[in-house]
């Protein structure tokens, strides 16, 4: 059994590299688990002169971890220009996600950690999904309707029923089915990952005021209400359809154990807001453990050592804390 986490760096020319660089310089003061990285160790060298221990295995990762961040190396075959992104660089933040994905897989990793990827770039070199969820899902043999995308930080906990879609396209692609099988992965993962036996889930509206009885939209009554319904069935505390304006409040937070929100920004605005810095992305429904900081790139920022770690420790944090629930740290 590993007892270290597989890191994948994300874009070589984002900030990926320098949180984890920065985070493996706090492994002592923040008491967190092994972990080795995967990915061009140029990206970390741009902005980093810490040292780097350069691994074949991951089994090796735990013993070099004292010393020295270990990595595990896959060429980009370009030069690494902080803030400069590169379609090779893309490619690159992909082969280790791939590679990551097949340590986590095959239990040579206890749980996998992605770094910041840049969609745009990715997209540039042909990936077909909407991000690196659909694509762990993918490589798990889980359709990606059956794994829920939530966002947590310490005082809230959302999930988007729609992710990365056109606003546009919202309303066609909201279905009872869809809020019923996303509701699902969520409360398993929070039980199975989180151990919470009952959880507390706060289903959003859609429209302003959840529509007012109809006034102001119908999806409240005829998409939502019936998965509410059905969700019921699954041993968990399920409200709503909530105002979405007044359901973020830390009253109305205290309520709940996750916000089933309906789209994208619904869920995503709430927790940037309040945990920028500590908020992570995980995947629920997965064989695997798969988080992530709940930010992107940040090219702008890149190479000029401003980036936050803290998303990326806490990312790792609850990595390390859902593999110890499963046994597998
Ligand atoms: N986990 C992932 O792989 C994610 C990837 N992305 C991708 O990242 C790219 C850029 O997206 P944006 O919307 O610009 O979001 P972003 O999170 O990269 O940046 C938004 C703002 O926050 C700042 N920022 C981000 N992380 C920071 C940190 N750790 N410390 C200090 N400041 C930080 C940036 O400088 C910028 O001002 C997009 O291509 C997007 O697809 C976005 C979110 C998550
Ligand atoms: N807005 C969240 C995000 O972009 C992360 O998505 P994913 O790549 O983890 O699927």
């Amino acid at each position: 059994m590993s007892t270290s986490l597989a890191v994948a760096l994300g874009d070589p020319a984002g900030i990926g590299p320098e949180i984890v660089a920065k985070a493996w310089e706090s492994r002592q003061s923040d008491n967190l688990a092994p972990f080795f990285a995967v990915g061009d160790k140029a990206g970390i060298e741009a902005v980093w002169r810490g040292p780097i221990q350069v691994i074949a295995d991951p089994a090796e990762a735990s013993s070099r971890f004292a010393h020295a961040l270990p990595l595990i190396q896959i060429d980009s075959g370009d030069e690494v220009v902080p803030g400069k992104p590169t379609l090779e660089g893309a490619r690159n933040s992909l082969d280790a996600l791939e590679l990551a994905v097949g340590l986590t897989r095959s239990g040579a990793a206890s749980g996998l950690v992605t770094g910041p990827v840049s969609k745009a770039q990715l997209y540039a070199i042909g990936f077909a999904h909407p991000g690196q969820t659909e694509f762990v899902a993918e490589r798990c043999g889980v359709a990606s309707d059956m794994v829920a995308m939530m966002l947590a930080g310490p005082t809230l906990r959302t999930v988007p029923v729609t992710g990365h879609i056109p606003y546009r396209d919202v309303p066609e692609y909201l279905t009872t089915e869809l809020i019923i099988a996303k509701g699902r992965a969520t409360i398993r993962g929070l039980r199975r990952l989180f151990g919470i036996d009952r959880p507390r889930i706060a289903v959003a509206g859609l429209n302003p005021h959840a529509g007012e009885s109809g006034a102001l939209g119908r999806e409240e009554i005829d998409i939502v209400v019936p998965a509410i319904e059905r969700l019921r069935e699954e041993q968990a505390d399920v409200t709503g359809p909530h105002p979405a304006d007044t359901m973020f409040h830390p009253r109305a937070r205290s309520a709940y154990d996750v916000a089933l929100c309906l789209y994208h920004d619904q869920a995503l605005v709430p927790l940037k807001a309040l945990h920028f810095d500590d908020g992570v992305n995980t995947t629920l429904g997965l064989p695997i453990i798969r988080t992530s900081p709940d930010h992107g790139t940040a090219f702008a920022l890149a190479g000029q050592n401003e980036a936050h770690p803290g998303a990326m420790m806490a990312a790792l944090t609850m990595a390390a804390a859902c593999a110890r629930r499963l046994g597998q740290a």
